[in-house]
């Protein structure tokens, strides 16, 4: 029954990019109504698989299923919201109206005051996207991603350049979304992040997965998250 499929479901997934194998046989799962962390080093595929996830890179092998369909889909595209992690197509454009924008596309939008209250962004109304701070555009981003109440949400590192305040909120909002029913899928570099919020976390090695469990079973024998990072990755850069 389609109900009971995960949230995605990847597997085999190949992607080769500028005749290189950026992704390679990398298989996992994310389950509904969870939030799943993919960490990994830089250039590890992280951005590449969430780009396969939302239909913006066809992979060379392997499939991807989101919500039991195909990613990129018309059945996908009204469910899955996507927080990229820098994006200049925005712009000019002032945060209140680009949210009136996106949430005019949806069908049973969130109500784009309350969601702007929420993520502090009435003051900078007035403000076009380029001329706002890293983390403003980050809060942008991410009432972007939400406001046509995804079942499912991809968000690619969603709390860089944020400051504590600013975090602490995003993480509550993410708790509360999963609360909700919301299945999560979310990449960050930050161990206390993915800590704090993952029911499971797959650590990704040069575009495969080279380990997954919940926070307890990585940290078993009493290592940190991040000697379990260290311990199963290569150095991504100028390592
Ligand atoms: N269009 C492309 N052509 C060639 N190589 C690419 C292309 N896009 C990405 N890559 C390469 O694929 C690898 C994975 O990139 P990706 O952005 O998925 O990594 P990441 O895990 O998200 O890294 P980071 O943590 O630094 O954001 C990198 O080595 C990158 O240089």
């Amino acid at each position: 029954m389609q109900g009971l499929r995960p949230a995605l479901e990847v597997t085999g997934l190949g992607v080769d990019l500028g005749g290189h194998p950026v992704l390679d046989d990398l298989s996992l799962t994310a389950a509904r109504s969870a939030l799943t962390s993919i960490l990994g080093p830089n250039g590890a595929g992280k951005t590449t698989l969430i780009r396969c996830c939302t239909g913006l890179i066809r992979p060379t092998r392997g499939s991807v299923s989101v919500l039991g369909t195909e990613p990129g889909g018309t059945a996908a595209a009204a469910r899955v919201g996507m927080m990229p992690q820098s994006t200049g197509a925005w712009s000019g454009i002032r945060p209140l109206e680009l949210l009136r924008y996106l949430a005019s596309l949806y069908a049973r939008p969130l109500p784009v005051d309350a969601l702007a209250d929420r993520l502090g962004l009435h003051p900078l109304a007035k403000t076009p996207y380029r001329r706002l701070s890293g983390g403003q555009q980050q809060a942008v981003n991410l009432a972007g991603a939400l406001i046509g109440r995804p079942e499912l949400v991809f968000l690619d590192e969603p709390t860089a350049g944020m400051d504590p305040h600013a975090r602490r909120a995003t993480w509550e909002l993410l708790r509360e979304l999963r609360t909700a029913g919301v299945s999560l899928v979310l990449t960050t570099h930050a161990m206390e992040e993915a800590a704090a919020l993952s029911d499971l976390i797959h650590i990704v090695d040069r575009g495969r997965v080279a380990v997954s469990g919940t926070v307890t079973e990585l940290t078993a024998d009493g290592s940190s998250l991040e000697d379990v990072f260290l311990a199963n990755t290569h150095a991504g850069l100028g390592g």
